[in-house]
């Protein structure tokens, strides 16, 4: 019996997220032809979401890790993002994808958005393979979406609660949260 097994049950399985991965690799691949992408993953949360999503784009690319926290262990938002980590080059005039786990309040998503668009990209995208639209505080646009959830915690596939459960290898909810 898997470590998880008591604490959280299943919202989307592997062979859907698979499925839904392959999908957005194959539609990035298309729209980025010619052009050299550089994919700024989202620590934590982001890291099994664009592991997987890279190894779907045929195309060469350069992957950036950038560090931002706001839930600080806990269900629900401080509301103060912080970088954490930052990128290791300068990101004037490259075609940036940022690949988050999940858009939830959208509180971190602005900041970033906000934090990069200073940097001057030749274009700024979004990709996210959770959209939670009943706690959006502001609008954020996704360019590439894997599922749309409802309003639940959920944890597994690089997602955490308290740091724990991130890997687990579907979306999961907690049991009795
Ligand atoms: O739309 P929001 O309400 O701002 O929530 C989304 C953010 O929350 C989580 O990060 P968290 O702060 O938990 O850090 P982590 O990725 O290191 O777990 C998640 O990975 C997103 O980055
Ligand atoms: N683990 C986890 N982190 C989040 N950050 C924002 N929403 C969520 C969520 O539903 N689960």
């Amino acid at each position: 019996m898997a470590f998880y097994e008591n604490d959280v049950g299943t919202l989307i399985d592997e062979a859907k997220l698979q499925e839904r991965v392959r999908a957005l690799g194959a539609e990035i691949t298309r729209d980025y032809q010619g052009k050299e992408l550089t994919l700024v993953c989202v620590l934590k949360g982001s890291t099994f979401f664009a592991m997987d999503l890279a190894r779907h784009i045929d195309l060469p690319l350069t992957l950036e890790f950038l560090g931002v926290s706001s839930y600080q262990g806990g269900t629900e938002t401080t509301g103060e993002v912080r970088i954490t980590t930052d990128v290791s080059k300068p990101m004037a005039g490259k075609h940036l994808l940022i690949i988050e786990d999940i858009i939830d309040t959208g509180l971190t998503m602005s900041f970033l958005l906000e934090n990069l668009r200073a940097r001057h990209p030749a274009s700024l995208k979004l990709a996210s393979l959770l959209e939670k639209p009943a706690r959006a505080r502001t609008k954020i646009a996704i360019d590439y979406k894997g599922f749309v959830i409802d309003d639940v915690f959920v944890v597994g596939y690089g997602l955490d609660y308290a740091e724990k459960y991130r890997n687990v290898p579907f979306i999961g909810v907690m049991k009795g949260k």
